[in-house]
Order: C-alpha cells, then sequence, then structure tokens
C-alpha cells in the first residue's frame, strides 16, 4: 500500500471560550504566582484538557498564563539555525564535506579553555542559512551514535552523481540510489566518516539544501505536542508508511520547500532508542531565551540548562530535552548574529 498523507488529529491548544478572559498579565508574574499557589504549572499544563480543569478548580489565571505563553513562543522570532553533532577528526570531515557534499566552511570557534572546537559547515551564509555546527573534543576520537538518529536530509541536484563521487573519495554507500517509496524522485544514503547517514535527494536546487534532520521518536503523538507546545513548532503533515511499518511527521517554522525541517519517525511498536553521545542537538533562534526557558516548562517540558550566557562565548542560550531525551538549544538572536558576523 502507497504511503498515505494523515489528517491534523491532535487536540486543540485551547479550549475555554477567548471572550471570558481576564486581562493578560506579565508572564513572569504569571510565573511567580503559580508557584506561590504551591502548584507546579507545568503539572498543570500537561493535560489536554488544561484549560477546563484548571477553570473548573477556580484557577483561570493559570489557563490565561498558557494561553499567553504560547501566544508568544507563537509571535517569537525563531528558526532553525544549525544542528550540532561531535566529531572525532575534523580535518577528516571537513575535507569529506568539501570534497563529495560541495559545503563550504563558514566559521571556526576555538575554545582552548573549554577543551573544545567548533567549525560551521554549509551552503550559505549563516545569517539567513540553516548549517551544521561540528563539535570536536580535545582528545575524543570517536563517539556512539545509537540507533535513535536518522540522517541529515541534503538536496542535490543528481544523486547518482555525488554518490560516485563519495564513492571514488572513499565513503560509504548504505542505500543506492533508486526512487522513494510510492513517488518517483530519487534518494540514496551514504555516511560520512564518523557513520552519520546522510539522504540524498534528487531536487531543483532548493534555498536550504540541508533540508532536514530525522529523529526516531517512541510516541510520535506526544513528541508533535512536545515540539508544538513547548518549542512552537508546527505539524506540517505526517505520513503512514505500511511498507516500512513507520509513520513521519514533520515539524519546523515554515513550509519544507523554503526552511530545514525537523522529521519525527515512528517505527511501528519501537517506544525506546539509543540516542548514543555523538549527535547534540538543534539551535532554534529566539528574541529572548528567559521567557523561552518559562515556556518550555509552562509545556511541561524539561528545561536542561537554565538561560544565561555559555562559557566562553557570552552568546544567552537555553536549553530542553524532548521526551526521548533529544536536545533543543534556543539561542538569543541579536547575539547570533553577532557571533556569525565577527568571523
Ligand atoms: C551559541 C550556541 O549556538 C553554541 O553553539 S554554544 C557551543 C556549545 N558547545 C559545546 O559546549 C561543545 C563542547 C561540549 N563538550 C559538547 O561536546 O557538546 C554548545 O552547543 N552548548 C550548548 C549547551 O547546552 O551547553
Ligand atoms: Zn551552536
Amino acid at each position: 500500500m502507497a504511503s498515505s498523507i494523515l489528517p491534523f488529529t491532535l487536540p486543540s491548544l485551547s479550549s475555554f471560550n477567548p471572550s471570558q478572559r481576564p486581562n493578560l498579565f506579565h508572564l513572569r508574574s504569571a510565573v511567580s504566582q503559580s508557584q506561590n499557589f504551591g502548584l507546579k504549572a507545568s503539572r498543570l499544563l500537561r493535560q489536554d484538557d488544561k484549560c477546563l480543569s484548571v477553570m473548573a478548580s477556580g484557577n483561570l489565571s493559570y489557563a490565561v498564563t498558557q494561553e499567553h505563553v504560547l501566544n508568544w513562543v507563537k509571535q517569537d522570532n525563531r528558526r532553525m539555525l544549525h544542528v550540532v553533532y561531535r566529531v572525532g577528526d575534523l580535518d577528516r570531515t571537513i575535507r569529506f564535506y568539501a570534497e563529495c557534499l560541495g559545503m563550504k566552511v563558514l566559521r571556526r570557534r576555538d575554545m582552548p579553555e573549554q577543551r573544545y572546537t567548533n567549525v560551521f559547515l554549509g551552503y550559505g551564509q549563516e545569517h539567513a542559512h540553516f548549517v551544521i555546527e561540528l563539535t570536536y573534543n580535545y582528545g575524543i576520537d570517536s563517539y556512539g551514535i545509537g540507533n535513535g538518529f536518522g540522517h541529515f536530509g541534503l538536496a542535490v541536484d543528481d544523486v547518482s552523481r555525488t554518490v560516485d563521487i563519495v564513492r571514488v573519495k572513499g565513503g560509504k554507500i548504505t542505500r543506492e540510489p533508486g526512487p522513494i517509496r510510492g513517488r518517483s524522485s530519487v534518494s540514496a544514503l551514504i555516511e560520512d566518516p564518523d557513520g552519520y547517514t546522510f539522504e540524498l535527494l534528487e531536487r531543483p536546487p532548493s534555498p536550504e539544501p540541508l533540508c532536514k534532520v530525522m529523529l526516531r521518536v517512541g510516541d510520535l503523538n506526544r513528541s508533535i505536542k512536545f515540539y508544538e507546545k513547548a518549542c512552537g513548532m508546527e505539524l506540517l503533515y505526517m505520513r503512514d508508511n505500511p511498507e516500512s511499518k513507520s509513520t513521519v511527521a514533520m515539524m519546523g517554522y515554515g513550509p519544507e520547500d523554503k526552511n530545514t525541517v525537523l522529521e519525527l519517525t515512528y517505527n511501528y511498536g519501537v517506544t525506546e532508542y539509543d540516542i548514543g553521545d555523538a549527535y547534540a542537538q538543534i539551535a532554534i533562534g529566539t528574541n529572548d531565551v528567559y521567557r523561552t526557558a518559562e515556556a518550555i516548562k509552562l509545556a511541561g517540558g524539561k528545561v536542561t540548562r537554565e538561560p544565561g550566557p555559555v562559557p566562553g562565548i557570552n552568546t544567552k542560550i537555553t536549553a530542553c530535552i524532548d521526551p526521548d531525551g533529544w536536545k533543543t538549544v534556543f539561542v538569543d538572536n541579536v547575539e547570533f548574529l553577532r557571533d556569525c558576523s565577527n568571523l
């Protein structure tokens, strides 16, 4: 049976009549008020029928807080900035990406005190394009990729030609070029020197050749809710693939023909994965890391790094993990632009 696009069936974020809302108050005072009541706001928000249950308990202010936070997240200036992962030999990876995949080095950041180096690579400048941020930790030459990480999607104009180059350069081809299930377009899978998979997708020239990050998750609806509510992403579409016994949800901050997207894959019956220690995170721009962290907590998400400057860089970030343990970092938009223009 061919794959099919599923309708959106998730519950709406708010289920009470907006005309009943009292005046909105500032998010931070709302959060501290929720703490004064001796209740964890995040606990309340984990329920699908949260607003109604909050109203039933007579605590309308919680519902207003949640509404206010979710509205702010939706209006925030968000974009997927880069994907971060660890490699054992920077020069080896840079050479492979440049020679086989045509990427350019955009920026390098040496952090001797913190004992790591970052190299940014991609197809366009960082202020406007999604790029790769490689991390090399001094003295560590290999990592475990696990079985939860899927692949990075890369749009190329000729998959077979790219595969030939990868082969000539000694790269590994894990799926030869061929049509994608039920469609006419061609794809292939290759592995980089550290074992990260790239899915090559034959597409006309695209504004974002680095077009997706695919991660496996144990409960698709739970993950969709997390990325919608805690991260403010949109569910672009879902597709069920009965032949491969899997369903994917495409999520992001805009349509996939113009924006890099997060592809979440659920394999029927598989509820847990080893997420390894090689893949690190996706970084997302925000206008306010403090509000972002508050919003994540109010949505029931787990903040793993409280908002504040990164040691040695001074750019403000905050970080959270999703229900499967995948990390997302939010980066202050203004400071990010300063970093990537001060090469
Ligand atoms: C500003 C933001 O976009 C960054 O990239 S900060 C860089 C920082 N990277 C590291 O700390 C790499 C070394 C570390 N030992 C590792 O292997 O990950 C980073 O991404 N920080 C995010 C965080 O949550 O600390
Ligand atoms: Zn980063």
